[in-house]
């Protein structure tokens, strides 16, 4: 049988190239369309080309249905807006959907749940082994602790980034509520600045550092009395996620439809 057919959405991003960098070299898809948005230099372009390489002979198009329709599998690393509309197009196109967008906000995360209902999405805010590793560790370590731990997530990412907590921040601190019993929304606080007031108790801090090409780095922090739990993670290379977004592509094939995660594809 053939390899399941490939659509990389966002081409050009950082995470587009890295995408179909390693798509070209995998034995499990076949990468056949790439999207950009309408406007963008590259559309009508081969994608290869317009990478600075050889020809590689897929083009890239601003119609993501027609896209979709030749794809069993559409990587999806935009942004929400875009997001939410490519679900309901993959859905339609009955491609498996797999989402590394983050900033997605409870609307977009309601339509992305409505396109679920008839499609496979896999999405999650982070793609790598590593991280979803430390989002259980994180779990266990939090409900190992009392609330006399203060926990304090600190994420650092490069200057381009346009979403803070990132989505990875955003998974730590709902892993760190889980072991804890507690809401996330509740305990939630991001980004102080003036007279904040001393810290309440059981809460989870999130603080966001913006910087040069810093790939991506996340502390969760558990702060005790005269001592300190610190668990991280550093990201050197895209590539991590970009891997684990062609793995859970593949995974999908012949899932029923219903929105899964990355804990999913890794089994952990
Ligand atoms: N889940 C994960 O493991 C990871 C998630 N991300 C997330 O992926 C997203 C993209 O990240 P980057 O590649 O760094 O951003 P980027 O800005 O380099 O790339 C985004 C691309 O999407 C394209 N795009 C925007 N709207 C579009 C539309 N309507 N149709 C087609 N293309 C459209 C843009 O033109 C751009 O080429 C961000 O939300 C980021 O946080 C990034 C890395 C890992
Ligand atoms: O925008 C990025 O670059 C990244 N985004 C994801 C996030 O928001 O956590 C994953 C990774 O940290 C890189």
């Amino acid at each position: 049988m053939d390899q399941p057919g490939l659509v990389v959405t966002g081409a050009s991003g950082r995470m587009g190239q890295t995408l179909i960098r390693l798509a070209q070299g995998s034995d499990k898809l076949r990468l056949v369309a790439c999207v950009e948005r309408a406007g963008h230099p590259w559309i009508g372009r081969d994608v290869g080309e317009a990478m600075g390489g050889a020809p590689i002979g897929v083009k890239v198009t601003d119609d993501a249905l027609e896209a979709f329709a030749k794809a069993q599998a559409v990587i999806d690393f935009t942004a929400p807006a875009a997001t939410v509309e490519f679900a309901a197009l993959a859905a339609q196109a009955r491609a498996v959907h797999v989402i590394g967008t983050t900033g997605l906000e409870p609307q977009h995360l309601a339509r992305i749940e409505a396109a679920a209902r008839h499609a496979t999405i896999i999405r999650a805010g982070n793609m790598s082994l590593g991280v979803n590793l430390l989002v259980r560790l994180t779990k266990k370590v939090a409900a190992a602790l009392d609330a006399d731990w203060d926990v304090e997530i600190v994420e650092a990412h490069h200057r381009m980034k346009v979403d803070a907590p990132s989505g990875t921040a955003l998974m730590l601190g709902q892993a760190a509520a889980e072991g804890r019993g507690i809401s996330l929304d509740d305990a939630r606080v991001s980004g102080r600045d003036g007279i904040t007031g001393a810290r309440a108790r059981g809460s989870i801090g999130f603080s966001a550092i913006r910087g040069g090409d810093i790939v991506g780095e996340h502390d969760v922090i558990f702060a005790g009395e005269g001592e300190r739990v610190i668990l991280r993670h550093v990201a050197t290379d895209r590539a991590i996620f970009a891997r684990g977004a062609l793995r859970a592509a593949v995974w999908g094939q012949g899932r029923k439809p219903g929105q899964y995660d990355m804990t999913d594809v890794l089994g952990i």
